[in-house]
């Protein structure tokens, strides 16, 4: 059941203009800078504001339909909401939390009980079934709501900043749960986030909301890797290399015979080099275990990156052989960009560093990284193929 929203708001100020899709199974993310319209659009979507124009339809559903005066209220549209905060009810525990939207929707106590305990498993918290929210952790909590969210059995799922509010620890943690939960569902999503790496690894399709104005769209990677705005073109500034995960390691999307290794969970080196430099080996951080074939990327920061002529040797870190495309002056740095196959890449190094090296576009360079600043990550498959 895909959702299809025609919607437009319009307040003192500001106007939302917006038209999206969402397959059923796909998660859209939806990014753009404080004020863009992001709470709007959601606020449209689960029925707490009413746009002044438009039409909201979830699998011939009709939920909005302003010409038709139709207008399906908040409850009745069945919209799972993951917010930045939990929002448990303090008086119960996590499993009563859980149960009490199968509870409101009809099932018995010991079915509504025994979906709730389902679901809690489902995000790892089955432990956690019988504390109450003071005794949760931020992340904890979280994973509880995500359960609540599920166990409605939303026909829309809408995840609010979901990570905002958790730690540096946390965040990747519920990030990579999130990414396995979505994936197994049926229902459409839609995710607000600022983060784009919370877009990386969960959106197959994107979003960038301007003033209120759809401004980029279409799959996640294609979004990030051909920017038209300058926002998108800075929120995107990571490094990303895309591939399937192989022999331990990652092969890249678009390259031939490139490849990343990696050791599951250590960071630790090991990975495979090519005797003729055809293959690459880049080692990180792997914030959860991947199969072979599964969609993943390795991402980090151009800041993270220094530029060699020649190839470190005997260095634990990771070399990339990269060919110059262009330098870009920005604020204090240079940002030198550069490929490896069709893959873009860019390092930020100080002018000096640029004209020790006399960087022109064409050389043949190494790009280097230490392991601990290169996360890899599970994708969505839509964004990988991209
Ligand atoms: N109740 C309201 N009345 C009038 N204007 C409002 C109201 N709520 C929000 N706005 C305005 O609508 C615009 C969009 O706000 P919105 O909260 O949707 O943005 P956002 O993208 O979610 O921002 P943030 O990332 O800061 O949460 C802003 O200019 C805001 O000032």
């Amino acid at each position: 059941m895909s959702l299809r929203a025609d919607i437009e708001v319009r307040r003192d100020e500001f106007a939302l203009g917006a038209e999206l899709t969402v397959a059923p199974g796909r998660v859209l993310a939806v990014l753009g800078p404080n004020g863009a319209g992001k709470s709007t659009l959601l606020s449209a979507l689960s029925g707490l504001l009413t746009p002044d124009r438009g039409r909201i339809e979830l699998g011939g559903h009709v939920w909005l339909d302003t010409e038709r005066r139709v207008r399906v209220p908040t409850h009745r549209r069945g919209v799972g909401l993951l917010a930045q905060n939990a929002l448990l009810f303090p008086y119960l525990t996590a499993l009563e939390n859980v149960a009490f939207g199968p509870r409101a929707s009809g099932l018995g106590k010991a079915e509504a009980r025994r979906t709730a305990a389902h679901w809690l498993s489902e995000v790892d918290a089955a432990e956690l079934a019988d504390r109450k929210p003071g005794q949760l952790s931020g992340g904890q909590a979280q994973r509880v709501a995500l359960a609540r969210a599920l166990a409605a059995d939303p026909k829309l799922l809408l995840l609010d900043e979901p990570l905002a509010a958790l730690d540096i620890d946390a965040a990747p943690a519920m990030r990579g749960l999130l990414h396995r939960v979505l994936r197994r569902q049926q229902r459409p999503t839609v995710l607000v986030t600022h983060d784009v790496l919370d877009a990386v690894v969960l959106a197959d399709e994107l979003v960038v909301l301007l003033d209120g104005r759809i401004v980029e769209a279409g799959p996640t990677r294609q979004v990030l890797s051909r920017p038209r705005e300058a926002f998108t073109a800075r929120i995107a500034g990571l490094n990303l290399l895309p591939g399937v995960a192989a022999d331990g390691g990652l092969e890249l999307v678009g390259g031939t015979t490139a490849s990343v290794a990696m050791e599951p969970g250590s960071g630790a080196a090991g990975g495979a080099e090519g005797q003729d430099g055809a293959a690459v080996a880049l080692h990180g951080r792997v914030a959860e275990p991947l199969e072979a074939g599964e969609p993943a990327a390795a991402v980090f920061a151009p800041s993270a990156v220094a530029v060699h002529r020649d190839r470190p040797h005997g260095s634990p870190r990771n070399t990339i052989p990269v060919r110059l495309t262009g330098l870009e002056p920005r604020g204090d740095v240079v940002r030198v960009r550069g490929a490896v196959r069709d893959c873009p890449l860019a390092a930020d190094v100080t002018p000096a560093a640029v004209a020790d090296l006399s960087l022109v576009p064409g050389d043949e360079v190494w790009f280097v990284v230490k392991a601990a600043e290169v996360a890899i990550h599970p994708v969505s498959g839509g964004s990988s193929g991209a």
